[in-house]
């Protein structure tokens, strides 16, 4: 098949395949809308009905049934099926009504896609490289349908959202990750590819459950594990030396080790780490447009400092200094609460993506706290009065009523942010922190939640997602023919999001623009990306015009194209 664009949408689709085999490949399959003369050309009468459809009507058709589902699950598993059948009709469903769908591709109800992926498996998609078949990784990456490849998600499916380790059912992030990269960035689905690294698992569920499709096999670890990860990297680069590698959903142990070894050796970034960084510094920036405290007077408190609660405060801490901050008057601003509670100096166990934000124990003698001297978040609220709380924790509830009131009594506009997916996850719920603030709350979540409720308003919750990020610094990439993905460039994506905020012109409006604006965010934000990469020489030096008409090639709307028969 020839690579589509949408400029080339009336350039006919050359192929060989004919009847069965053609309408069960999902990338060419039509359904009913093949017309007369593609059925007389293909041998496609009597495989389809006789009606001949339009891709309205077949996404209307799809609907309905995906509407009369009882539950969020069985529509996840009815959509998966759809991409695996149609993928141009996917789309097209998709595109129309992202909103509604998003939900189901991605979180929350991936997570449980994830954690039943075994029960729901049926046709293969992206690539499983198994432990055992370590000495096949190049032999499998050769294939080539996957010879146009420019974006592969990877996951070794250990910290799925907040669920924890699902073992080779982590599959299902990379695949819904790269829907939207399809969904909201436009990139075609040919040139994306969900990989995951069957590294085994330490599920006991997983692992005595007789229906699992994964290597039925403790985690490797240590050397074994990074040989395995070395072997796969090495693999791809060889493969694909261009190509875009995003680390999806590997455990805090992992994430920044293996960003750290291999952001300068190909094109890669690690979106827990960096994406997230960039939507939660947008989000800010645009609740700082409402309560008007500067990013140099805030105060950051954050829950969980893993992957996702380093990048957020690394990429902020540089944000803080570009606006004049000394970075140690920056530094303690941060105040990080793990496992153990707040991060102090001598504290056992300080990793290095942590190690900048410990506080000065001599800093905080003042403080307040039990006898026992435990410093928890709400000792943190209590005493540092935080302009701004974060959730990574993947614990529910972790926002308590203690602490939230505790934060409102400290700053007028508490702004917080429960971005722990799914939402079963969530450090609190919207309405929650609404009525525990007298309505004072700014407030973003990582999973979706229906509007709050607030003297007879209905206030929209803001999806404080990497959703917002990743899509558009693929395509930027792409867009680009970056060799690296560097932090200015997730900077420079936060700051593009923030400047799309409806804040930006009226300080009682929402934070983010809606998520049905995903795919005009995403486009602005490769836009951005790509003259990034340019100014950081990751990227040879270009027009603007050729920078948009690069950009239009790669957009691909979910469209049919007519068929040409190669004999
Ligand atoms: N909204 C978004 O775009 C994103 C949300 N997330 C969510 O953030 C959560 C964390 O993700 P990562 O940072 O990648 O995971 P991680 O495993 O690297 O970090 C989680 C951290 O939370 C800590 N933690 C666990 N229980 C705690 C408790 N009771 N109190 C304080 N800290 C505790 C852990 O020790 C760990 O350091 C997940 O639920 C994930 O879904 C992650 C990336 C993006
Ligand atoms: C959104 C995302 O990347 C996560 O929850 O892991
Ligand atoms: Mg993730």
């Amino acid at each position: 098949m020839t690579q589509a664009f949408a400029s080339d949408w009336d350039v006919p689709v050359k192929t060989r395949l004919t009847g069965f085999d053609l309408i069960t490949q999902p990338m060419l399959n039509k359904g009913m809308a093949f017309s007369q003369s593609e059925r007389d050309m293909f041998r496609l009468h009597g495989l389809l009905p006789p009606h001949i459809a339009t891709i309205e009507e077949q996404a209307e058709r799809r609907l309905r049934v995906l509407r009369a589902f009882s539950t969020d699950f069985e529509r996840y598993a009815f959509l998966r099926d759809l991409q695996d059948t149609n993928e141009t009709l996917f789309y097209a469903v998709l595109v129309r009504h992202i909103e509604e769908l998003l939900p189901l591709v991605y979180t929350p109800t991936v997570g449980e896609g994830c954690q039943h992926f075994s029960e729901i498996w049926r046709k293969p998609r992206g690539v499983f490289l198994s432990y055992p078949n370590k000495d096949r990784i190049r032999e499998i990456l050769a294939d080539p349908r996957f010879d146009r490849v420019r974006v592969i998600v990877v996951s070794d499916g250990e910290r799925i959202l907040g669920l924890g380790d699902q073992g080779a059912g982590g599959m299902g992030i990379p695949i819904g990750k790269l829907s939207l990269y399809t969904g909201c960035a436009g990139i075609h689905p040919e040139l994306t590819l969900p990989i995951l690294l069957d590294v085994g698992t330490n599920n006991r569920e997983r692992l005595t459950n007789p229906l699992y499709i994964g290597w039925r096999h403790e985690r490797i670890v240590g050397a074994e594990y990074d040989a395995f990860v070395e072997e796969f990297v090495s693999a791809v680069i060889e493969r694909w030396p261009d190509v875009l590698l995003q680390w999806e959903d590997f455990a805090g142990s992992n994430a920044s080790r293996l960003l750290a070894k291999y952001r300068d050796r190909l094109c890669t970034f690690n979106d827990d780490i960096q994406g997230t960084a960039a939507i939660a510094a947008g989000t800010l920036m645009a609740a700082i447009n409402v309560t008007g405290v500067k990013l140099t007077e805030q105060r950051i408190a954050v829950l969980g400092a893993g992957s996702a609660g380093c990048g957020i405060s690394s990429l902020l801490l540089r944000a803080m200094v570009d606006a004049g901050l000394s970075e140690e008057q920056a530094r303690s601003a941060f105040y990080l609460v793990d496992r153990n509670g707040l991060l102090v100096d001598g504290m056992e166990g300080i990793t290095p993506a942590q190690m900048p934000f410990v506080q000065d124990r001599h800093a905080i003698s003042d403080w307040v706290v039990d006898e026992a001297g435990d410093i928890g978040l709400l000792e943190v609220v209590r005493n540092a009065k935080p302009t701004v709380l974060i959730g990574v924790s993947g614990q529910a509830g972790a926002f308590s009523e203690d602490v939230v009131r505790a934060m409102a009594e400290g700053v007028r506009h508490p702004v917080i942010f429960p971005l722990s997916n799914p939402t079963s996850r969530s450090e609190a719920v919207p309405q929650h922190l609404m009525e525990w603030t007298d309505g004072r709350a700014l407030i973003g979540t990582g999973s979706p939640f229906p509007p709050v409720q607030w003297q007879g308003r209905d206030i929209p919750v803001d999806q404080t997602n990497n959703s917002y990020i990743f899509p558009g610094v693929g395509l930027g990439v792409l867009a680009a023919n970056a060799r690296r993905v560097t932090d200015a460039m997730f900077m420079v994506a936060g700051k593009v999001v923030a400047s799309m905020s409806p804040t930006a012109t009226d300080r009682n409006a929402r934070l983010l623009p809606p998520v049905d604006q995903l795919r005009a965010v995403s486009l602005a934000v490769a836009r951005a990306v790509a003259v990034q990469a340019q100014a950081d020489g990751v990227a040879e030096a270009c027009d603007q015009a050729t920078l948009d008409r690069r950009l239009q090639e790669l957009v691909w709307e979910p469209t049919y194209r007519p068929y040409e028969l190669v004999k």
